[in-house]
């Protein structure tokens, strides 16, 4: 059997896209996820997304991080939206189906605003801080994060006790100015640094704003720059959150199974 696929990147964070509006893609498959995001014995990427029909959605947006397992994906989102688009299924304005439930976003050129889950709150966790964006986040913030033990830390905070047995990404956050940080991440599911999590800097953002009474934050990361806006409600926790950033296809090719 042959599959087409698609590569895309948002801020250099990498996912295998495959139109699987037949379901010919075995979602229970999770050797095969593995292996296609496998650097060296399959194409390659930090994640695997199936875009699937639904009755009630322009679309349903199905993410793998490497390892097979699933959770909410910012930047995947975004490169779902735009993959969307290519493929004639969607316009400039989408309603689409992810993990956490429903999302709105918008596609203006190569960039994609994609709007986020509301979040509850920021909690204290070991010295730092906990967002949950559809994703459980650490944030650290750190003096200098170009030169932070990104690999070693992150590893370490995301197998702490306090976060058995689901575990959480990490984020290092550094101030660049009372709007604008820069942030590395240690994901989840990929078990390594990745170039930018969109669902890290969104609740980066939350976090930083929250400390500078800021609701809306420029991100730089390692694969590019991102923006995030959102509001605050009465109770503590956070609405009309946006992701914005540029998504792009680069590649395509076939998957011999
Ligand atoms: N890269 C993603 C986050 C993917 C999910 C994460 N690794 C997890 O398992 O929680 C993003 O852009 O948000």
């Amino acid at each position: 059997m042959e599959l087409s696929f698609y590569k895309y990147q948002g801020t250099g964070n990498d996912f295998v896209m495959i139109d699987d509006r037949d379901q010919r893609f075995d979602e229970k498959n999770l050797s095969l996820v593995q292996k296609l995001c496998d650097r060296k014995f399959g194409i390659g990427a930090d994640g695997l997304i199936l875009i699937r029909n639904h009755a009630e959605f322009d679309f349903e947006m199905i993410y793998f991080n490497a390892d097979g397992s699933q959770s909410m994906c910012g930047n995947g989102s975004r490169c779902a939206v735009a993959f969307s688009a290519f493929l004639g299924i969607i316009k400039e304005k989408t309603h689409f189906l992810a993990i956490d439930g429903s999302h709105e976003a918008i596609l203006a050129g190569d960039q994609v605003e994609l709007m986020m889950g509301n979040v509850s709150g920021i909690t204290e966790s070991l010295g730092d801080f906990f967002v949950n964006t559809g994703s459980p986040h650490h944030i650290r913030f750190v003096e200098k994060a170009k030169d932070y033990p990104v690999f070693d830390q992150g590893r370490a905070i995301r197998y702490d006790a306090c976060y058995a047995p689901a575990g959480t990404n990490v984020n290092f956050v550094e101030k660049i100015s009372d709007h604008e940080v820069f942030v590395r991440t240690y994901e989840r599911g990929v078990e390594n640094e990745t170039l930018s999590c969109g669902t890290g800097v969104t609740a980066a953002a939350i976090a930083f704003g929250a400390l500078q009474n800021q609701n809306q934050v420029k991100i730089n990361t390692l694969g590019g720059k991102l923006s995030v806006k959102f509001q605050q409600d009465q109770l503590g926790g956070y609405r009309d959150i946006w992701l914005i950033g540029p998504a792009e296809q680069v590649f395509s090719g076939k998957i011999i199974l």
